[in-house]
């Protein structure tokens, strides 16, 4: 943050007792507290940050940004000191608006994308049509930043101070368009309330996460929360009329007098008439506002149709014309981790990796390989340790209902015992199983293996749920593991190849 300071009235914070210091940095964890900081006290899920004040002050904060049930924990603390006490309803957004005035810099058109599924793909095509547009841009969310500038992120939706380093750091590297995600949890914390958003896009709205949101009106009020707060009047919503919830995001934006550009099927502005696919990728036939146009896509999955759609309505209503952007949609490229083709056997047996990792992403990818291949189908799935544990049976019961052969095995076990998550997904599996064959492989490099080996020719494998992921959490520790190497291996090793 260099050594530049602001007053603490220039973070648009108020202070008790007039006190105004010199602010010289921010942190919201007090381990990363120096001489002259404000420190945000936030309730946590686990602890309230105030419970970290006294540290914060021995560190030598200026002040101290947190709620009433903060300033009560650390009264006492709070009173021995001189630091300057800012006290608010919602320190989150506070401190959002706090992190956009300190760092300052903004690339001037920002758009970000909410829903279940398809976050990181759409803000990475609307990267890829800007790029391709002569646009200096960069994406940001799961995969990290991507694009003219590369960093990676611990989040999807990195906190306030995080995130407005990185988009002033954007801007000094000559970044003018960004397109992020917006997480349930990150719009939940208020993550991303300090952001000029130019437009927002909605993609989809099924299960995950209801270990952190509890209910399903509270998961979808969480992502409604980027359309009736975060997103100005005057932006624009771009949203996919195709997923139910729809139509209730596009009233949300409509009451705020945002102005709507729908994507989907039916009657919206940029709708998809038809799709044809190969083995390769496929055309899409759709229309702009009554015009029709087709493209080839060299991306395998119908359902990157919608999310190509709702990426070309963001970059319109961020100010490029339809027919410049259409014309860059050939030039696409696999998101990483996303229906990427790892590895091709020799008898011709393609081998993808994917990232679902809810009920609705498996089922989804699953039907989505069925007409690009004219085999069997063979999925490796496994469920993620201190997450929703609810989506385990219902992941496993959308394998073995789309796939013909399952594995079921690890995927970052976390603190869990990685024999009880199997059990929860092999419990929705078997019940679905039917005519399809289900095997409980613990070890996923073994499940890969399994997985290849049973693959003929015309079959095709799906390995399911880390996708870009390049280690396996196990406990506390993150051991090297990489799904599109690891299908390389074991391709090489039972064709009898150098790997
Ligand atoms: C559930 C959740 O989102 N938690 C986030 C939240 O932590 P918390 O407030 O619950 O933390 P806490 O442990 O109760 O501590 C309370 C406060 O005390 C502070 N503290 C704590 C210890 C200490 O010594 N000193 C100190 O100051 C903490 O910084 C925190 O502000 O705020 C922290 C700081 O902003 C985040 O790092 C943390 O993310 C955790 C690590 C996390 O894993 N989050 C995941 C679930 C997440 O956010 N995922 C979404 C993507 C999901 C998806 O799309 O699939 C994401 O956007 O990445
Ligand atoms: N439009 C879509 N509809 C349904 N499923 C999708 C869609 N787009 C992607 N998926 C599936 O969801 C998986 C994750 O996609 P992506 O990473 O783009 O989503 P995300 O919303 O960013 O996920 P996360 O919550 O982890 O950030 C993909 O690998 C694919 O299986
Ligand atoms: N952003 C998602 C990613 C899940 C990926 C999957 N590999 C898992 O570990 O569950 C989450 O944190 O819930
Ligand atoms: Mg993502």
């Amino acid at each position: 943050m260099g050594t530049r300071t602001k007053k603490l009235s220039q973070l648009a914070l108020t202070a008790r007792e007039g006190a105004n210091p010199d602010i010289t940095g921010l942190a919201v964890d007090s381990r990363e507290v120096k001489e002259g900081f404000l420190f945000a006290a936030l309730p946590g899920s686990r602890v309230h940050g105030a419970e970290f004040i006294q540290f914060a002050l021995r560190m030598g904060a200026a002040a101290i940004l947190t709620d009433a049930e903060g300033a009560e924990i650390a009264e006492a603390e709070l009173a021995a000191s001189d630091a300057a006490l800012a006290v608010v309803e919602d320190p989150r957004q506070a401190l959002a608006g706090a992190a956009a005035l300190w760092f300052g810099a903004q690339p001037q058109t920002i758009v970000a994308v909410t829903g279940t599924n398809g976050k990181t793909s759409v803000s990475t095509f609307v990267r890829q049509i800007w790029s391709a547009l002569g646009h200096a841009a960069v994406n940001l969310g799961t995969t990290g930043v991507e694009g003219a500038w590369t960093a990676p992120l611990a989040h999807t939706t990195p906190e306030p101070i995080t995130l407005h380093r990185c988009l002033a750091e954007a801007v000094e590297n000559g970044v003018t368009h960004a397109a992020m995600e917006a997480s349930s949890h990150g719009l939940e914390q208020r993550r991303l309330d300090g952001v000029h958003l130019t437009a927002a896009g909605f993609s989809n709205f099924t299960q995950d996460h209801l270990d952190y949101h509890e209910t399903f009106e509270a998961y979808f009020n969480a992502k409604a929360g980027l359309f009736d707060r975060v997103l100005p009047q005057d932006g624009t919503a771009v949203v996919n009329l195709s997923d139910p919830k729809g139509a209730q995001i596009r009233r949300i934006a409509e009451m705020r007098g945002q102005s709507v550009l729908t994507v989907g099927l039916g009657d919206a502005d940029l709708c998809l008439i038809n799709q044809r696919f190969d083995a390769t990728g496929q055309d899409l036939r759709f229309a702009w506002q009554g015009r029709t146009f087709q493209t080839r896509l060299n991306l395998i999955g119908g359902f990157q149709a919608e999310n190509i759609l709702l990426a070309c309505g963001l970059v319109i209503a961020a100010g490029d014309s339809p027919e410049s952007v259409f014309e860059t949609l050939p030039h696409l490229t696999t998101v990483r981790g996303r229906m990427q083709l790892a590895a091709t056997r020799d008898n011709g047996a393609a081998v993808f990796v994917d990232y679902a990792h809810t009920p609705d992403a498996v089922a989804t990818a699953l039907k989505a390989l069925r007409p690009h291949v004219m085999g069997r189908l063979i999925a490796v799935i496994g469920a993620g340790g201190d997450r929703d544990a609810s989506k385990r049976p219902l992941m496993g019961r959308a394998a073995a209902h789309h796939a013909d052969v399952v594995f079921v095995t690890d995927d970052n076990p976390r603190s869990e015992d990685p024999a009880v998550i199997r059990a929860a997904v092999m419990a929705g599996a078997s019940e679905a199983a039917g005519d399809a064959s289900v095997t409980e492989v613990g070890d996923r490099a073994e499940a890969i293996l399994r997985g290849i080996d049973a693959l003929q020719p015309g079959d095709a494998l799906l390995i399911a749920g880390k996708g870009h992921e390049t280690g396996q959490i196990v406990g506390d520790q993150v051991l090297p593991f990489d799904d599109v190497e690891q299908a390389s291996i074991s391709v090489a090793a039972l064709d009898g190849r150098v790997a």
